[in-house]
């Protein structure tokens, strides 16, 4: 992207609207104060240098820190000619003197860790200011290359940038201003960006019609066991409460138990081959509230008769170590341990490890956290950070699992209901509250489903697409 920018607008007008943005940034935020910029030699310095000139030129006192002067001939090195202030030496001390520290030091090129001189600046620095990411936070992952208390803001350009959504990156970010620097739309065509931010606009969920009835709806149907119903009752309920037109439970002998429960629910005892054959039953979850016998009893039926599965909680311990015994299934939704039996620690890069689990198993793969990562088999990857902590609560995980499963049902590709199920879940959790209990989820998910279909009338999804620059 950046190279297409670089030949059709010019890199060094974009590098110019992007130290404008920084210091416009910082304008609106601090008072006027002692600033030192700390530029490397990348354009991540460049911008620092166009930032420095900018606020001396409103009357700030600044100063410029080198780390390493520019290469010759480059937009950077144009930049930095281009302010004739006050430079010192990068060194601890001029930090430490600074009122405010604009990091300008690595941005998306930091491919290692800083060195420790680098960071004894930092970290002598008292307020920091980052261009586009802090210099130890990879943009790619988010991961941290070194410890450093938080930045107050960062400023980025054209999308913010998987470092800045995931953690432990996103902890160090403060507050992410995400400026618009003119990058032409075509050159963000063609970096066709395959990391997005989930929001309402990437998917579109079906709204209500004057003629829908249950089955246009669409029909969930779960797998029951015999020893833990509070896992798919709590399922069938984030089913029925985000808009399925009926939610049925196949319960076999334990039929009885689960007839006491909510009166909407329908419960089958038949058997589940014979339940297989109605047509109109294409979506089935499988695994909460199942014992691993339960799941062999039932899942490898379930993919044989060809139906859309989602696979959750029992269902994945039943396949850890052995993952492609998944196969066939549409959706699974993991937390991290389940993950990891499933496919070993995913290590720094969440979204890699996500997407190669998606491609292993052919499946769409959420895994749930603060922000959940949603792969699908084609490598496209979307970032849910539309939570709240009252969602880490036992039992929300088998609300979500009903939730995608409604919008399974009502025809949603798998890897846009999975995200689609993550952002109404992440949204109920928002409007619930303090501390709510996991059944308090239900009531807020039609208003979540209904919130959701009127922002996506509204929203564009490329305004939150994630820029990712695309190494060889
Ligand atoms: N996305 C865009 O279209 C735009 C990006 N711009 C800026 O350009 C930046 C990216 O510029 P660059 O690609 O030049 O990359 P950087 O400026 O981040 O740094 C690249 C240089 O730093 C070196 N380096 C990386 N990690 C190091 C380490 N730990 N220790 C020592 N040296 C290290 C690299 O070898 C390379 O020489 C962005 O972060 C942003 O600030 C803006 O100028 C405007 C337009
Ligand atoms: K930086």
């Amino acid at each position: 992207m950046d190279e297409m920018a670089g030949r059709s607008v010019g890199i060094i007008a974009l590098m110019e609207r992007a130290g404008w943005a920084v210091a416009r940034a910082i304008r609106a935020r601090f008072a006027p104060c002692r600033v030192l910029v700390l530029c490397g030699p990348g354009n991540n310095g460049g911008d620092g240098h166009v930032a420095a000139r900018y606020l001396e030129r409103a009357g700030w006192p600044v100063q410029v820190a080198l780390l390493a002067p520019p290469r010759e001939g480059g937009p950077a090195a144009e930049a930095a000619a281009r302010f004739s202030g006050r430079r010192v030496e990068f060194s601890a001390e001029n930090a430490a003197r600074a009122d405010l520290v604009v990091d300008a030091i690595f941005g998306a090129g930091l491919d290692r860790a800083p060195s420790d001189t680098v960071m004894a600046v930092l970290r002598a620095s008292r307020r920091l200011v980052a261009v586009d990411l802090p210099s130890f936070v990879n943009g790619l992952t988010g991961a941290v290359l070194a410890e450093r208390p938080p930045y107050e803001v960062s400023v980025t350009f054209v999308r913010p940038k998987p470092g800045h959504v995931l953690y432990p990156g996103r902890t160090l970010c403060g507050e992410v201003v995400c400026a618009d620097i003119g990058m032409p739309s075509d050159c963000i065509a063609h970096a066709q960006p395959r990391i997005f931010l989930n929001r309402p606009g990437l998917w579109s969920i079906p709204a209500m019609t004057a003629q829908d009835h249950k089955y246009s709806r669409g029909v969930v149907s779960l797998c029951a066991g015999r020893v833990m119903p509070g896992a798919t009752r709590l399922a069938a309920a984030g089913a029925r409460a985000s808009g399925a037109g009926l939610v049925r439970i196949s319960a076999g002998v334990s039929a009885e138990a689960y007839r006491l429960g909510a009166p909407g629910l329908v419960i089958d005892d038949a058997p589940l081959e014979a339940l297989l054959e109605d047509t109109r039953r294409n979506v089935w979850l499988c695994g909460p509230g199942l014992t691993p016998d339960e799941v062999e009893d039932t899942l490898p039926l379930l993919v044989a008769s060809k139906k859309c599965v989602l696979a959750d909680a029992g269902a994945l311990g039943w396949a850890a170590g052995a993952p492609e015994k998944l196969r066939g299934v549409s959706v699974i939704t993991p937390h991290i341990g389940e993950f990891t039996r499933l496919f070993g620690a995913p290590g720094d890069d969440l979204v890699c490890a996500v997407r190669s689990a998606a491609g292993r198993i052919g499946a769409v793969v959420l895994l749930k956290g603060a922000v959940s990562v949603i792969a699908a088999p084609d490598g496209r990857v979307a970032l849910n950070d539309h939570a709240s902590p009252a969602l880490a609560t036992a039992g929300s995980g088998d609300t979500l699992a009903g939730v995608i499963g409604t919008l399974l049902a009502a025809g949603m590709p798998h890897w846009d209901a999975a995200c689609a199920g993550a952002w109404l879940h992440g949204e109920a959790g928002l409007r619930a509250g303090n501390w709510p209990i996991v059944e308090a989820l239900d009531a807020h998910l039609g208003d979540a489903r209904a919130e959701a279909i009127d922002q996506a009338r509204r929203l564009s999804c490329e305004t939150d697409n994630l820029a990712v620059k695309r190494r060889a």
